[in-house]
This record gives C-alpha cells, sequence and structure tokens, in this order.
C-alpha cells in the first residue's frame, strides 16, 4: 500500500514537471513567433514608407549635390530618417507620400491665427510658422475657391513630397482638413530675389553672390531635369520664384504645378511673360529646353539688374548686335555694382546666358552643361583669390577640411563692403 502511494506521488510528480515544461516550451514558442510575426511587419512598413521618404531616394536619382542645406529642417538622423521628421511622428500622421500631414490647430497656432503673412501668391498668402518644436516654417494656403480637388491636392503632395534637394524649396507637410489646402515649406527667411534686385530698400547684392546665387539655381534645375524619375520641368523660372535663406543660398521655389515635358496644343499657355521660351509659344511644346530659356533671362536679370517686363530682352538684343554674344557686355551691367565686378566672369555668364536664350531649342545648353559651366567660373575665381592670398593680398581663402575632395570653401572678407551676412558668406564651388 505504501509502495503504491509512493508511485503515485513520484507519478504526479513527473507529471506535473512535464506539464510546467510543456507550458513553458509552449510560452516560448508563442513569444518568439509574435516576435517573428513583429519583424516581418515592421520591416514591410518600412518598406512601404520609409523608401518613400529618404530624401526621394526610390524615384530620384541623388546627385552630387542633394545634400541637406544650411537652413532645412530636414536633417539626416538615425538610419537615415529625418531628425525633423522624428521630432513630428509623435503628433504628426505620416501620410502616404512619407511627409507629414499637420493638424489644422496646430498650424493656426504656429501662425498666431494666420496672423504672421510673409508674401502673396497667386495660390493665395504665405505665413511664417513657429512650430512647438521650435522650428520655423513656411506655411502657403491654397485658396478656397481654387478649383483643386482633395484629391488632386493629395496626388500634388505625392509628386512634391519625392522631390528634395538643398537648392529646392522642399514641401516639408501639408493640411488638408476643415476644406482648407495648406503646404508647409523650408523657411527662407531673406525673400525673394526679384525684392533684392529691384527694392530700392534692400542692399544691392554683389557680383560675386549673384554667380553664387545663378550655380544654386541652376544646380535646383539639374535636379529636377537629370535627378527627378520621371524629369520634372519647372515651367515657371523667374526672380521672384527664387527664395534666399539665411546666408543669402539660393533655392528654386513654386514647382508644384511642374510637370514632365508635354505638347499640349490647345492647353493655355503657362508661365510668366518675359521669361517664356518663344519656342513654346509657337508650338506649344514644354520640354527642358523651355526652363534652360528662363534660365538664361533670369541670368540676365542678374547682370543687368533689369525686370524682363521692363524690356530686358530688348535691352539684351541691342547689347549683342555690338557684341555678338561673346565680349563687351559690360555696357548692360547694373549700374548698382558702382563698377565692382571681374569683366572676365560677366562675360564669361553672359555668354552663357546668351547661349540659353537662343531661338532654336536644341542649340541652348542642358542644365548639367550649365551647372559645368558656373562652377568652372567659380573655380577660377577661387584660384585666382588664392594666388592672390598667396602673393599677400587682402582676401582670405579656406580650404574645407570637412570635404577636402572637391570642396573648397571662400570665406570673402571684403574689408571696404558693407558688414552684412552678403559680404561675408561661406561657399561651397
Ligand atoms: N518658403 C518660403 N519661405 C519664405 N518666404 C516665402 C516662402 N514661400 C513663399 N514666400 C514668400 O511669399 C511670396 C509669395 O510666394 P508664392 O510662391 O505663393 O507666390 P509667387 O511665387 O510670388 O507668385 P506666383 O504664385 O504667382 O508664382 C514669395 O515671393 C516670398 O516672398
Amino acid at each position: 500500500m505504501k509502495g503504491e502511494s509512493t508511485g503515485l506521488i513520484i507519478g504526479i510528480s513527473i507529471g506535473v514537471v512535464i506539464g510546467v515544461f510543456l507550458a513553458i516550451s509552449a510560452l516560448f514558442c508563442l513569444r518568439y513567433h509574435r516576435k517573428r510575426s513583429q519583424i516581418g511587419s515592421s520591416s514591410s512598413r518600412r518598406a512601404a514608407t520609409l523608401p518613400i521618404r529618404a530624401n526621394g531616394a526610390d524615384s530620384c536619382t541623388i546627385l552630387s549635390d542633394s545634400t541637406i542645406g544650411p537652413e532645412s529642417p530636414v536633417k539626416s538622423g538615425r538610419n537615415g530618417m529625418s531628425l525633423w521628421l522624428e521630432g513630428f511622428k509623435k503628433s504628426n500622421m505620416v501620410s502616404a507620400s512619407g511627409i507629414p500631414e499637420y493638424p489644422y490647430k496646430d498650424l493656426q497656432k504656429a501662425t498666431h491665427n494666420f496672423t504672421t503673412l510673409i508674401g502673396q501668391g497667386a495660390f493665395g498668402p504665405v505665413y511664417r510658422a513657429q512650430m512647438s518644436t521650435g522650428e520655423t516654417v513656411a506655411v502657403k494656403v491654397l485658396a478656397t475657391d481654387s478649383k483643386q480637388g482633395e484629391k488632386e491636392f493629395q496626388t500634388e503632395v505625392m509628386l512634391l513630397g519625392r522631390l528634395h534637394h538643398r537648392n529646392l524649396v522642399n514641401l516639408v507637410g501639408y493640411c488638408a482638413e476643415k476644406g482648407q489646402h495648406m503646404l508647409v515649406y523650408v523657411y527662407m527667411s531673406k525673400g525673394n530675389l526679384s525684392s533684392h534686385l529691384y527694392n530700392e530698400e534692400t542692399e544691392p547684392l554683389v557680383w560675386d553672390l549673384r554667380v553664387h546665387i545663378a550655380l544654386d539655381v541652376a544646380r535646383g534645375l539639374e535636379y529636377l531635369h537629370d535627378g527627378a524619375v520621371p524629369p520634372v520641368i519647372h515651367r515657371d523660372i523667374k526672380s521672384s520664384n527664387i527664395l534666399l535663406d539665411q546666408s543669402m543660398r539660393a533655392r528654386v521655389a513654386d514647382f508644384g504645378l511642374s510637370r514632365e515635358e508635354m505638347v499640349d496644343k490647345h492647353a493655355a499657355i503657362r508661365g510668366t511673360f518675359g521669361y517664356l521660351d518663344p519656342e513654346y509659344i509657337s508650338t506649344r511644346s514644354f520640354t527642358k529646353k523651355s526652363d534652360v530659356y528662363s534660365f538664361g533671362v533670369l541670368l540676365f536679370e542678374l547682370i543687368a539688374g533689369r525686370n524682363p517686363q521692363q524690356g530686358l530682352m530688348e535691352y539684351v538684343e541691342l547689347a549683342a548686335m555690338n557684341t555678338e554674344g561673346k565680349a563687351g557686355w559690360e555696357e548692360i551691367v547694373d549700374s548698382r555694382f558702382e563698377g565692382k565686378f571681374d569683366v572676365q566672369e560677366l562675360n564669361e555668364v553672359a555668354a552663357l546666358a546668351y547661349r540659353c536664350i537662343n531661338r532654336v531649342p536644341k542649340k541652348r545648353p542642358s542644365m548639367r552643361d550649365i551647372v559645368q559651366v558656373l562652377t568652372k567660373i567659380l573655380k577660377s575665381r577661387h584660384n585666382r583669390k588664392h594666388h592672390k592670398t598667396l602673393s599677400g593680398t587682402a582676401d582670405e581663402v579656406s580650404i574645407d577640411v570637412d570635404h577636402p575632395e572637391t570642396r573648397i570653401s571662400i570665406t570673402e572678407h571684403r574689408r571696404e563692403e558693407s558688414t552684412d551676412s552678403i559680404a561675408d558668406s561661406t561657399y561651397e564651388v
């Protein structure tokens, strides 16, 4: 009897041990399985969203300098995810376009109930917004009578959300709520180029800076033409669509209504009088070379400080009769330079501009060619200044040790000129 009960106890004990063992094993299996399925779904989620966001790398070839500018809130963070995005992801839904959707009330608060007006465009007012994260952004409120429907707006956001370059005024968010459509952009504190060229109250832009601005714009357009897949044609390049940041770096704005190359004999002509490619007006076919034409007009604007709506091109054509498009362009130069410009540089930039406005689109250079020419002009300038420094003259030149492979930074200290940020900027050539 005693033997039987001992056997029973041993049997029960073994059963309990086996039971506990099986239960623990089952628990481990369950947890392991859950973890695996979590990893699986998170990586598929990453695949669905991050490639769209990661600087447009899914759909756009990143050109040599498609890095992020000094004022952009989009800075690279861990795993390539932007810090800017990380800052907002707690409160903002990241949409299918990969850019955050802002709640209306956040933008309302950040713009002090839409009272911080900084500009007025054809599509509606633009406000400066101070976000709770500390970032400053620009909010474009599309007019409520705009014909763009909700769906079309979302498509627009998807298109813009994939374009990211240091010389584009990147779209960083949007809001589609309460029948309102708003676009949130990188904030450009120095406003548009046009006001710097024509507003008598602003300090005149020195020649050296104008060439840097031209190169920034050319790089932005090169990215749209050759970096974006499919390529994008801006269709409205003009000085009021070039915005400047705190250190006077330029970015191309307003590419929201840009499209791929197209021919539409029945579509209304779009663009701005004075910048329009004559070939586009006659054939209605808008190509990359139409942007090149407008860029040529912009270059002449920088040289002459004259608005195309005030007869700039007639002025240029008259001068071209004497110069044959090559040398002697000094006669059209902006009087605000007060004679302080490099004649050789000026003639090189003007000759390039003249090629851009060739009546025959095929004879115009590509944006890539233009970037090369302007880069070469600035490198020669740097070499001249470097040479001058070595022989003990005033300008100070420094090599950017962070990017020794390609980047050379020129710190210009013009002692006789004004002390504002224009005269004391660091640029990469
Ligand atoms: N991201 C920005 N940062 C700072 N200011 C901006 C920004 N975007 C626009 N602005 C200011 O608002 C003005 C109006 O901009 P918007 O792009 O709406 O119109 P526009 O380009 O001047 O005209 P249009 O819409 O007819 O092309 C600009 O000229 C600029 O001064």
